[in-house]
């Protein structure tokens, strides 16, 4: 369903893409990882449509999105979650998704109403419950943890009901049980919803123990991808990434 052909992308004389193809498949869950610099954050910034690549294609669908503006490929299906929620640090988590739907639904006039449509409350209220924050509605975003205004900026990004939810390094600056909470959200969110889930993370735990589906990068290059068990024992991925430490784990 996502195709990415020869895709590349160069800053001076880095090339921070080089040359990628691989596929997401419907409903798949994928982790991308790699070393700092391997070019994960660009590979998502072309995905959104926030970097144009030099060369190689993006299909989504069948229909190539190289090109289009950001906004035209939300609306095509590709959803990204952004460090969002805590911007409005005086709304509640309601009030938030409140925004966020009416403005997508196109009447951001209502913003200040205090009915919204019953269509709106009730569609805000599913992405909450998506995200499992219902119990902590009528928190203000402030006064959120941090592993919940996480939850809170996925639920944003599923206003716009994608088909790929691109989720860049999820558990990331959390300790070891916020991140866990956070990601099997996202595990739960993922089989509940059968979206395609592709997301960043440098927590090989969470990697091997959510991931049925992992790619390397390295250089800007595929190095390898594949099963947890495939890639936890794929000498070169032990060599440019992971040392050995879980090799022995293996
Ligand atoms: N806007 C930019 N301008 C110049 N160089 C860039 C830009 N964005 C990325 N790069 C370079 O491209 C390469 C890949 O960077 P990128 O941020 O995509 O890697 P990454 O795998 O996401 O790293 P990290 O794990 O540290 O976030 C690096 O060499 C980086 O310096």
């Amino acid at each position: 369903m996502l195709e990415i052909t020869n895709l590349v992308k160069s800053f001076g004389g880095v090339r921070a893409t080089d040359d990628v193809t691989m596929t997401f498949e419907a409903g798949s869950l994928t982790a991308i990882i790699g070393p700092n610099g391997a070019g994960k954050s660009t590979f998502f910034n072309l995905l959104s449509g926030a970097f144009r690549p030099d060369s190689g294609d993006i299909r989504l669908d069948g229909q190539s999105i190289v090109g289009l503006g950001i906004g035209e490929i939300v609306r095509r299906g590709i959803g990204r979650a952004f460090q969002v929620a805590s911007i409005f640090p005086s709304l509640t988590v309601e009030e938030t998704m409140l925004a966020a739907v009416s403005a997508h639904h196109g009447h951001a006039s209502r913003l200040g109403s205090r009915f919204p449509l019953a269509s709106t409350r009730s569609h805000a209220a599913h992405c909450i419950e998506m995200v499992g924050l219902t119990a902590k509605r009528d928190t203000l975003s402030a006064n959120l943890s941090h592993g919940d205004q996480k939850l809170l900026d996925i639920a944003l990004a599923l206003v716009l009901e994608p088909k790929v939810l691109l989720l860049d390094e999820p558990t990331a600056g959390m300790g070891p049980e916020e991140r866990w909470r956070v990601i099997e959200k996202v595990r739960e969110l993922w089989e509940r919803q059968k979206i395609t889930v592709v997301f960043i993370e440098h927590d090989m735990d969470i990697v091997f123990k959510i991931a049925p589906s992992i790619r390397v990068l390295s250089y800007g290059r595929v190095l390898a991808q594949g099963s947890p068990q495939e890639i936890r024992t794929n000498p070169a991925v032990i060599e440019a990434y992971l040392g050995t430490e879980h090799e022995a784990a293996a």
